[in-house]
C-alpha cells in the first residue's frame, strides 16, 4: 500500500515522497502511485550504458528495485530522480494540462547508476536513464531538474511531433527539450537559461553544459569554426558529428526562445520579451499542433508564429506584441 517515504537527495537535502510497501514482505518500492499510472525509479547494476540503453529499450529491462530500511531510501541518485520526475510530471500536468509524456498518464520509469561514472543521461524511447558522472565534470545527472525535464520532454516529443533525431529536425528536437526542460525547472535569472548548472563541474559555479541566453559563451571545441556554440543560423554546424549537430545547432533555437521570453538585442535586432508564462505555451502549442517529424528551422519559425497567433490573435489587423516578439526573435537568429 502507498506510504510516505523519505531519503536524502544528491545535495543532502531530506526529501519526502510517495513509495509503496508490500504488506506481505514489508519491502518498500520507489513507486509513486499518486501521479496517474505512477512514477517508478530503479537502479542499474553498473552495466555499460550502451548495453543498458538498448536492452531497456528492447526488452523493457529496468534494473533493480532501490532498497530501503524502515521507510528510508539510502540512494541519493534514486531519490533525486524520483522526486524530480514527479516535479516534471506536475509541470506538464499543471501548466500544459498534459497527463504524463503520452497525454494518457503513462508510467514514468527512471533508472539511475547507468554505466560507470557515465557523464550523461538519455531517453531511450521508453524511459529515462541517468549516469553518476565522474565527480569532476559531472555529478549524478538525476540531480539536475532541467536535465530530467530535458529527458522527459524527449518523451513528450516522441508522443507528439516525434522530430527525427538528426540534422535540423534533430536540433529542433534538442532545443524543445532544452526549452521546456528549463521552463519545468523554473529557476530565475541566469540559472533559468543554463542547462545542467546543478550537476556540471561541481567545483565551478555559474556554468552549465549549454547556455540559452548566451550560447556563444560556452566552448564546444572543434565542432564549429569559433569553437563555441552557434547563436545565429549563419554559424550553424553542417558536419556529420553529433548526428548533424543536434546538440550544437539547438543553441540557435534556444537563443530565439530566450529572446522571446526575456527580450534583448541580438546582432542588431531588438526583441521585446513576453515572459515565460506566454513563451512556454507558445512552444508547447508549436510542438503539439504544428511541428512534424521532418520540421526544420524555418518550419519551427512558422510553427512558433502560428502558435503565437492562435494564443494572441491580431488586434484590428495588427499582429499582437507576442507575435511580433516571435518574428523579431527568429529574425535576430537569422532563421527565415
Ligand atoms: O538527451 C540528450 O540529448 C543527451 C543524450 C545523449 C545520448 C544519446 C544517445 C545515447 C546515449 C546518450 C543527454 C544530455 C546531453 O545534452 N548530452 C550532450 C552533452 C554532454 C553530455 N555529457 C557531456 C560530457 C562532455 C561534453 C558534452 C556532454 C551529449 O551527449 O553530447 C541532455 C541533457 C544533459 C545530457
Ligand atoms: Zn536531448
Amino acid at each position: 500500500e502507498p506510504v510516505q517515504a523519505r531519503g536524502m537527495d544528491i545535495f543532502g537535502t531530506l526529501q519526502s515522497f510517495q513509495a509503496v510497501k508490500d504488506p506481505e514482505t514489508g519491502t518498500h518500492y520507489l513507486f509513486d502511485g499518486t501521479r496517474s499510472e505512477g512514477v517508478h525509479t530503479f537502479k542499474a547494476n553498473r552495466m555499460p550504458e550502451n548495453a543498458f540503453i538498448i536492452l531497456s529499450a528492447l526488452l523493457g529491462m529496468t534494473g533493480f528495485e532501490v532498497e530501503s530500511r524502515n521507510n528510508f531510501f539510502y540512494d541519493p541518485s534514486a531519490v533525486s530522480a524520483h522526486v524530480n520526475a514527479g516535479k516534471v510530471y506536475d509541470y506538464y500536468n499543471k501548466v500544459h494540462g498534459r497527463d504524463s509524456l503520452d497525454g494518457e498518464g503513462m508510467k514514468l520509469v527512471s533508472t539511475v547508476h547507468i554505466g560507470s561514472k557515465w557523464n550523461n543521461a538519455a531517453w531511450n524511447g521508453k524511459q529515462m536513464l541517468y549516469g553518476d558522472g565522474d565527480g569532476t565534470r559531472m555529478i549524478s545527472l538525476s540531480g539536475g531538474l532541467d536535465v530530467i525535464g530535458h529527458e522527459m520532454t524527449h518523451g513528450v516529443i516522441t508522443n507528439t511531433a516525434d522530430l527525427i533525431y538528426e540534422n535540423e529536425s534533430g536540433a529542433i528536437n534538442e532545443s524543445i527539450a532544452d526549452i521546456l526542460g528549463a521552463f519545468a525547472e523554473n529557476k530565475t535569472g541566469e540559472d533559468l537559461w543554463l542547462l545542467g548548472e546543478d550537476i556540471w563541474t561541481p567545483n565551478t559555479p555559474g556554468d552549465g553544459l549549454r547556455s540559452m541566453s548566451d550560447p556563444a559563451s560556452v566552448y564546444i571545441g572543434g565542432y564549429t569554426e569559433s569553437g563555441y556554440y552557434p547563436d545565429h543560423y549563419s554559424k550553424r554546424y553542417v558536419g556529420e558529428l553529433d548526428k548533424g549537430g543536434v546538440h550544437i545547432n539547438s543553441s540557435i533555437n534556444n537563443k530565439a526562445a530566450h529572446l522571446i521570453t526575456d527580450g534583448g538585442t541580438h546582432y542588431g535586432v531588438s526583441v521585446t520579451g513576453i515572459g515565460k508564462t506566454k513563451a512556454e505555451k507558445i512552444f508547447y502549442r508549436a510542438l503539439t499542433h504544428y511541428l512534424a517529424a521532418s520540421s526544420d528551422f524555418s518550419q519551427m519559425r512558422q510553427a512558433a508564429i502560428q502558435a503565437a497567433k492562435d494564443l494572441h490573435p491580431d488586434q484590428n489587423g495588427q499582429p499582437s506584441a507576442e507575435v511580433k516578439a516571435v518574428i523579431a526573435a527568429y529574425d535576430a537568429v537569422g532563421v527565415n
